[in-house]
């Protein structure tokens, strides 16, 4: 039977997020979690239709923590016997090393991976625009039916997503850098912060919440992640550890030949890496285009500046706050479609308000 529909297993972060960008397009999604209260959220959210057995789904997208993934993706093959059956988890060769375990035919089967998240999970956090220009990668083995790859497919270019098809090894290696090393290293540094005085955590600027953000996330999740690549992440940690070790012998003997430029070429290096970051142009999300407004640092500022926003027609599509608790002004970056920039500036500017960018 042709349903059209799509069944999500997971209803927290990602599995709202799927369900609400394809409930958007008008596609039929129904949605499923063993936790009672995270599926009745999900719903209520408009992420889906609460599943309760009612349909046989084309294609069901498993987006539960990896621990889960294997078992949940082996019982959908299973039950949906002509489905095509994809997860989101952040590993993935582990997955299916541990479908092969079960015996599992994987014809219908084709692992994925988002690059989007953020830090907090739940369906509370979830948001239709997750995956608008970020990297999808499927994971198609020699088993793979090409039905299976054209489905998923399908439904990372329904969400926005930029296609890349790799391979499980491939793919492992390469978030060991980009996504799992990071978690780690923010990890560690907002961990310093927690003896330190209040006062001294108090000056932080934007350098230290830049590099802490993801170290608010789930530690059951990142144990979940990190167990499953510590194959690929270990490399990678000892050889930062390396790195790390000879820039803090540098720095203890500044006056020895060779420290300064020791240091200038961590330096250095850190340029070019953050150079070949694909659309990292300081904005938080690139679809939108940013307008950082001053304010005073009074009662009721914000609010006025709210009203005027909507006095010129301009939707806010994100923000972020940056003050700094003794700063007389405030700084409010709005983050909003790029053909309501000149509106907003112009109108602002036009109102009284200051512009910084
Ligand atoms: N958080 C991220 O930024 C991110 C990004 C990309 C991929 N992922 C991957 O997506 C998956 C989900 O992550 P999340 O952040 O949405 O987690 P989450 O904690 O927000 O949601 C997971 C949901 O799965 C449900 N669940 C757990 N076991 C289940 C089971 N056996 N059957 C049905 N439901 C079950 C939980 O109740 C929960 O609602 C993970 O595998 C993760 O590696 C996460
Ligand atoms: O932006 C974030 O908050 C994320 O943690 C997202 C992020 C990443 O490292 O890019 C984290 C883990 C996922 O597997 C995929 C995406």
């Amino acid at each position: 039977m042709n349903t059209g529909a799509t069944l999500i297993i997971g209803a927290g972060l990602l599995g709202t997020s799927i369900g609400l960008a394809l409930s958007k397009k008008g596609h039929p999604v129904f949605i499923d979690d063993n936790s009672a209260s995270a599926k009745a959220l999900a719903v209520d959210y408009g992420a889906g239709q609460s599943f309760t057995g009612q349909i046989e789904p084309e294609l069901v997208v498993v987006c539960v923590p990896p621990d889960q993934t294997a078992a949940v993706v082996a019982s959908a093959l299973s039950r949906f016997q002509s489905a095509v059956v994809t997860d989101v988890a952040s590993v993935k060769s582990k997955v299916l090393a541990e479908l092969s375990q079960l015996g599992v035919s994987k014809a219908r089967f084709v692992g994925s991976h988002p690059m989007a998240g953020r830090e907090r999970g739940g369906a509370i956090s979830g948001r239709s625009d997750l995956f608008i220009s970020r990297p999808w990668v499927l994971t198609p083995t020699d088993e793979t039916d090409p039905r299976a790859v054209s489905k998923v497919t399908w439904l990372a270019q329904q969400l926005g997503a930029a296609l890349v098809i790799s391979n499980p090894e491939n793919h492992d290696r390469a978030v060991a850098l980009v996504s799992h090393v990071p978690q780690v290293v923010s990890s560690l540094l907002a961990a310093r912060l927690i003896e330190s005085a209040d006062e001294d955590v108090a000056l932080a600027g934007g350098g230290l919440r830049d590099t802490t953000r993801i170290a608010a996330s789930d530690p059951e999740l990142w144990l979940q992640i990190l167990s499953q690549n510590s194959r690929e992440i270990v490399p990678i940690l000892k050889e930062f550890d390396r790195e790390l070790d000879s820039l803090i012998m540098a720095l203890e003997h500044l006056s020895s030949p060779g420290s300064l430029a020791n240091i200038s070429n961590v330096l250095r290096a850190g340029n070019l890496g953050v150079e070949k970051i694909p659309g990292k142009h300081g904005t938080k999300h690139t679809q939108y285009d940013r307008v950082v407004v001053i304010i005073e640092d009074k009662p009721g500022e914000l609010g006025r500046l709210f009203v005027e926003v909507g006095s010129l027609g301009v939707n806010i599509e994100e923000l972020q706050l940056e003050h700094s608790p003794s700063a007389q002004v405030g700084l409010v970056e709005l983050y909003v479609m790029p053909q309501s920039v000149s509106t907003l500036a112009e109108g602002l500017l036009a109102r009284g308000w200051r512009i910084a960018e």
